[in-house]
Order: C-alpha cells, then structure tokens, then sequence
C-alpha cells in the first residue's frame, strides 16, 4: 500500500447492479494508480474485491470492499459495494459516507431501469454521482449499432435520473469492435489499448457532426446553472476548457447533474481517463459534509460507521469516514479508545498515525458501537448525529436451530454481532411456534449468513419453513361442567366448575370474569380457576392459541377438606376441554398488510400478484417523489408471504420490494383449514418435515 504523501482526500463508492463490473473497475483502477501490479480475474476470484469467502464462493459481492490508492496527487478510498438487491443495506451504508458514487451500469438500454432505486436513494441524500457504462466492449453488434446504442443508453438514463444526464465522452468503434473514445471537454480523440494508457488520435471525419451535437448538448446542460456559459453559447463563442471542467466540477459537487463515462473494465479502456476525472472533478470532502449539516468551521473530529466487520479470530473494525477533524491513533471517540487505525485494501491494512477529512479507515475494538453511528472526541459538542440509512425491511425468513441443541446461547450471540455488522438482518424467537427466525433481504443474503454461521462461529445450522403463528378460536357458545375428584391416600382433590364460554369479536382477546353467588366457588379458589383456563387455551381443540373467547365462571361447589386451588385448576381445564370442542373452533391465520411498490409498468402483475396469494387489494397510488412508481396496498394471509419477494423480483427486474406489518387474525378458508390441519397432524407424526443442513 502507498504512504499518505498526497494532500486531498477522496472517497468514491462504486455502485451499481449485480455483475455490472464493479470490482473489475476497481481492480483496474487499483493496477492503474500502480497498487497492485498485477490483476486479479473474476473466474479466480483473486481480485481485492473478492476477499470474502463468501463472495468468491457465489462469484458475487456479499460486503464492501474499502481499497486505498493515490493518483494525480490525490488520496482515494474506493469502497467496492455488492450490486445483488439482497445486499443493498450493505451499499446504502456505504452511500451515506460517500463523497462520490460511481454507478456502473451495462450497456443494455432495457436493463437500465434496475438503476432506478439507486438512483433514488442517490437523489434522496444529494449524494454527487457519475456514470460509467461498462462492458462496452460488447456493446455494438455492428456498425450502425454504435451511435444508436450509445444514444439509446443516454435516453434509457435520462428515464431514471432525475439530474441531467451529462456525457463526456463519446464513442468510437471500428465495426463493431469499440477502439476509442472523444473527450467532449478537449474534443482529443484517443485510442483504446488493452492494460495501458490510450494514444490521442485525431479525430474521425464521420463522427465529427456526431461529436459537435453531443458537445453542443453538453454545453446547454452546463448552461442551465452558469449563465456566463450561456451568454457565451448564445454570442457563438468557444468557451475556455478552465470554464467547463469548472462548471462540470461545480455542478456535479452541487448534485445538479450526472456526467457519464464508459470503457470497458476488464480491458482498462476507459480507466484511465475516469481516473483524470476523478482527480478533476470529483468533491472535495468540505462539500458533502456541508450538505450533512456540517460547517467545516469546526475542527472537532467527527466520523461515522459505515460498515463493521468481525474478523475471523473475532477482533471488531469499524470502518469509518472521517466527517470533519482528523483522527489520531489511540483517539477517544464517543468515550472508547480505538485500538488501532488502519487504512484498507480489500483484506490487507496499514497503520496509519493520522487520518484527516475525508478519509475512510477502519478502528479496532470500537465496542459497543455500531454500523451508522456517529463518533465524535467531544460528544456534549455534537449537535446532532448523522443521518443513518433508513434499514431495509424483512421480506423473506428461515426458521433455524444449530446443528447441536448445546449450541443455542452460543447461536444468539454470533446471530447478535452479525446484525452489527448487517442491519438489515434481524431475528426473533417466536413466542408461538418456539421457532428461532432469521429475517433477511433474500434467500442469498440468508444463505451467506448461514455460511458465515458455519464458518466464523462453528455453528453449522439446520433450517425449515418457518412455521406461520396460527390461532384459533369459537364460533358459537356453550355452557361446561367440569368435575375434577381424586383420592389418593390422606385427604383428596375436590374441585366443580360451571363455565360459560361464549365466542368475542376478532381482536378481542380473552377475557374471564365470574358471577358466583353464594359462595359456591369460594373466592381463594376462583384464581385456581382462571389459571386453569388460561392453560387450557395455550393449546385448543385445534392445536393453537385459542383467542377471542370469553369465559364466565357461574357456579360450582367445593369440599371443605378436599378442595385446593390446584384441584379448580384442573376442573376447569376439564370444563374447557368438554366446552370448547362443542364450539366450533376455527382456524385464524395472521394478516399483514403490505405495500408492495414497484415501477407503473408492473402494476397490473402486482394486483395479480397479490390476488393469486388470496390478498384483497386495498388501493394503489403512484409514490410519492418517485416519478414512474407505484404503490398497493393490499391484506395478504402471512402464508402467503413466504416467497413473495422472490416472484415479485422475478417480475419486476428486481426492483420491485414491499414493508409490511401484522394487521389482524382472519378465519382461515374451510378447505383450506383442513389442509393446514392435516399437515400440522403429519409433522407431529414425525412426517413432512423439511429440515435442510447448512
Ligand atoms: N465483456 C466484459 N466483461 C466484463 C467487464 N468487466 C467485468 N466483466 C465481467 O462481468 C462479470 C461481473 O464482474 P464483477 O466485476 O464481478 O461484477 P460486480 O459488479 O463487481 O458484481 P457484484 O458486486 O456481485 O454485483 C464477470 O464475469 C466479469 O468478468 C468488461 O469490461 N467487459
């Protein structure tokens, strides 16, 4: 790794969707500035941005990757971010540190609209961004293609950015083959070479229209916030190159509109003059942090979590972006003492003595602090923290249980640093089916949680459909005795219960309540009763929770030897038991709302969507600040919930995504109901138990 001699600080998340080549960027970036000497391929899973395990596994990025170089007199933490929507949670952290997003996308006009939530969230927190197109290599079928396909990209773009989509670049191509490109800012002409820096060449006669239009179009785009350039455009007069890289430097730190680049990773096209970019254009770090609500006038040291990791002999780093201030090694942050400072590149790390605005590096042993929170040496002077990435909501869930029953304490506290370091996990022991439940972003994300699980904590894990917290409850009213007598030796068991048990509203609960007289059922005894039921209805007729009924005790008789609250008890369990199955007890499963939201194109297949899963659509309407999007509201039956981010990401490009939340119990449909009974009578026997190890 290089020594800090350089004096700007830039930090620059690479973004983009799922194997769109963002680590191939990077790694190329990094062999460009001279990094690394040699680059690693995606096949052998031996870039930087490969480090994890995981990753390598899937050839896919299941965490960032944060890498140190310099270039151009500048030092550079590029964080590497996973593309998959499973781990988006992972680049929206990155995000919020970030002084400037590459989006990398492909050259497929259709595709582009997977952009479209990056995009937003880039929007939402005025995050700066460029981008370049990779994969250009294999854009162009054939000759015509090549205008054509670059013109279409630009207007695919401009569908899904609300910021003016600002080319710098145009291409040349030679058949179909791409060889070069002009700079629209200088109007050289260079051409590719494969792992090194272009050649300038002069400019190709037929693409000089082409070129001057899209200049021209730059320009204008430029001029909308400059009015000196305009006057300028409007005289017919050149403008100096100084004025224009000036205002493309202004207007992208101002997030006013979003340049593009392209070139093809692999192959470095493209890499080099991204790089000069970048040292011209991108934001000094005073710029972010102003729109974060700091001045830049103090020099308090304050940083932010972005992403915390636990290495594999279980020592903690957080890795930071420094907002403002430098921190010094052993520096106390919101009262802990960093243990260690280290700059990064992908699994390797320096030490570093200082590390000033703008830079991300990673402390050791932060305890106790977690991903987003704001660290400042002077707490009480902290005016507010930092906004934090909004967590992602739950969508899909395994049930799970180590491997080994002794492993459960064990299981929690892994499960406990791993949500640390990915909030976009979470857990809960479901009071109802006793099963433990991981929630996560997809079937990816959880299965990688579950590699983690076996691999870093040595818990291997089994896991099973979670099983859907059904109750149930009456549908007409009885009256029950319930005698429990029993003589055993000494003295005896006498209790007599006389219960009314009547069906109540949905939602109601339960209630219990007596209309004794007389004594009948002395009043130490009535406790012993309702325990009894209360008892009674943690497993009813059907199996489940009984809710929503209300029993009155109404009479009884006692012994004035025998009779013992316990001895109430069970006669009221008896009476339930009698009464309650004499009350046509019914099935209830959850209801949750959800809001399912996707682009206006899709929105008829979600209203299908969610009717074939037994939903009842409640409304839609377009969301708000989202041009294209739309929102419906429906109830849908929890089991029916399992899979639905799955189909929904197959429908919607996976853009498509849903919150939802517990809104009422509902009879379950008879035919149904008999299904759902009968496999609950199968599993207990032993059957249908779809247990998988992990
Ligand atoms: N033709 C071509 N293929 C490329 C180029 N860059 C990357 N690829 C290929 O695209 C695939 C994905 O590349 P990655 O760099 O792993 O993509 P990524 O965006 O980092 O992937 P995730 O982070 O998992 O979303 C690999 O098979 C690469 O070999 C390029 O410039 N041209």
């Amino acid at each position: 790794m290089t020594n800090n001699v350089a004096s700007e600080n830039r930090n620059v998340a690479i973004v983009g969707p799922y194997l769109s080549g963002k680590t191939a960027l990077l790694e190329s970036l990094l062999f460009a500035t001279g990094t690394i000497t040699r680059k690693g391929t995606a096949k052998e899973g031996n870039r930087i941005g490969d480090s994890v395990a995981e990753a390598r596994d899937r050839n896919m990025s299941v965490e960032i990757n944060a890498a140190y170089t310099q270039y151009g007199g500048i030092n550079f933490t590029f964080l590497d971010c996973p593309g998959s929507v499973e781990f988006a949670q992972e680049t929206y952290n990155a995000l919020m540190g970030a002084g400037l997003a590459i989006v990398v996308c492909e050259p497929e006009p259709l595709r582009i609209l997977t952009l479209s939530p990056l995009f937003k969230f880039l929007d939402d927190w005025e995050i700066p961004h460029i981008v370049f197109i990779n994969k250009m290599d294999r854009a162009f079928s054939d000759e015509e293609g090549c205008n054509l396909n670059f013109l279409e990209l630009l207007n695919a773009l401009k569908t899904v950015s609300s910021r003016p989509i600002v080319p710098q670049e145009y291409p040349i191509a030679k058949g179909s083959e791409l060889i070069g490109f002009i700079d629209l800012v200088t109007e050289q002409a260079y051409n590719y070479h494969p792992g090194a820096a272009s050649d300038p060449v002069p400019m190709p006669e037929e693409l000089k229209d082409l070129e001057h239009a899209a200049r021209q179009e730059m320009l204008e785009q430029l001029s909308n916030f400059d009015d000196h350039l305009l006057e300028e455009l409007l005289e017919e007069i050149e403008p100096p190159t100084e004025e224009i890289v000036k205002d493309l430097k202004m207007e992208l730190g101002a997030d006013l509109i979003v340049p593009v680049f392209f070139g093809a990773a692999e192959l470095e096209y493209g890499v080099r003059s991204l790089l000069d970019a970048l040292v011209r254009e991108a934001p000094e770090p005073s710029l972010t942090a102003e729109r974060r609500g700091l001045k830049g006038t103090s020099d308090i040291p304050i940083a932010q979590v972005l992403k915390t990791f636990y290495t594999p002999q279980g020592g903690k780093l957080s890795l930071v972006r420094v907002w403002q201030g430098e921190l010094t090694e052993g520096i106390v942050l919101n009262g802990i003492r960093a243990a260690g400072m280290y700059r990064l590149l992908g699994q390797q790390t320096q030490g570093v003595q200082v590390a000033k605005t703008g830079e991300i590096v990673a402390l050791a042993r932060m305890e106790g602090i977690k991903t987003g929170d704001t660290l400042t040496a002077q707490p009480d002077r902290l005016k507010a923290p930092l906004p934090k990435a909004q967590v992602l909501p739950p969508v899909l869930a395994f049930a799970i249980a180590p491997e080994n029953r002794k492993d459960e304490v064990k299981l929690s506290a892994a499960l406990t640093k791993m949500i640390e370091e990915d909030p976009s996990l979470t857990w809960e022991q479901n009071t109802d089916t006793h099963q433990v439940i991981l929630w996560g972003q997809g079937e990816i994300h959880l299965k990688v949680t579950l590699d983690r699980l076996r691999r870093k904590y040595n818990l291997p894990i089994v896991t099973s459909p979670p099983q859907i917290p059904y109750k149930e409850t009456i549908r007409s009213n009885t009256n029950s005795h319930g005698r429990y007598k029993h003589q055993s030796g000494g003295h005896g068991q006498f209790g007599d219960v006389y219960l009314d048990i009547t069906p109540l509203p949905r939602g109601e609960g339960f209630n219990f309540s007596e209309t004794i007289v007389g004594g009948a059922v002395p009043k130490q005894y009535i406790p012993g009763v309702e325990m009894g039921v209360r008892e009674y209805l943690q497993q009813g007729p059907l199996g489940f929770p009984v809710v929503d009924v209300s029993v009155t005790l109404t009479n009884g008789s006692y012994h004035s030897v025998d009779s013992s609250e316990q001895a109430f008890k069970q006669a009221a369990r008896l009476a339930m038991q009698t009464g309650m199955a004499k009350c046509n007890p019914t099935l209830l499963e959850p209801i949750v709302t959800v809001e399912v939201c996707a682009p206006n194109d899709f929105t008829s297949q979600l209203f299908q969507l969610i009717t074939t899963r037994r939903g009842q659509i409640l409304g839609y309407e377009p969301v708000a600040d989202w041009k294209g999007w739309d929102q419906v509201s429906a109830y849908l039956p929890q089991a029916e919930m399992q899979d639905l981010i799955v189909e929904l990401r197959s429908l919607t490009m996976g853009v498509g995504y849903f919150n939802w939340k517990f809104d009422h119990l509902q009879e379950v449909p008879e035919q149904l109901a008999q299904r759902v009974l009968a496999t609950v009578a199968d599993d207990s026997n032993g059957g249908g138990n779809s247990k998988s190890k992990n």
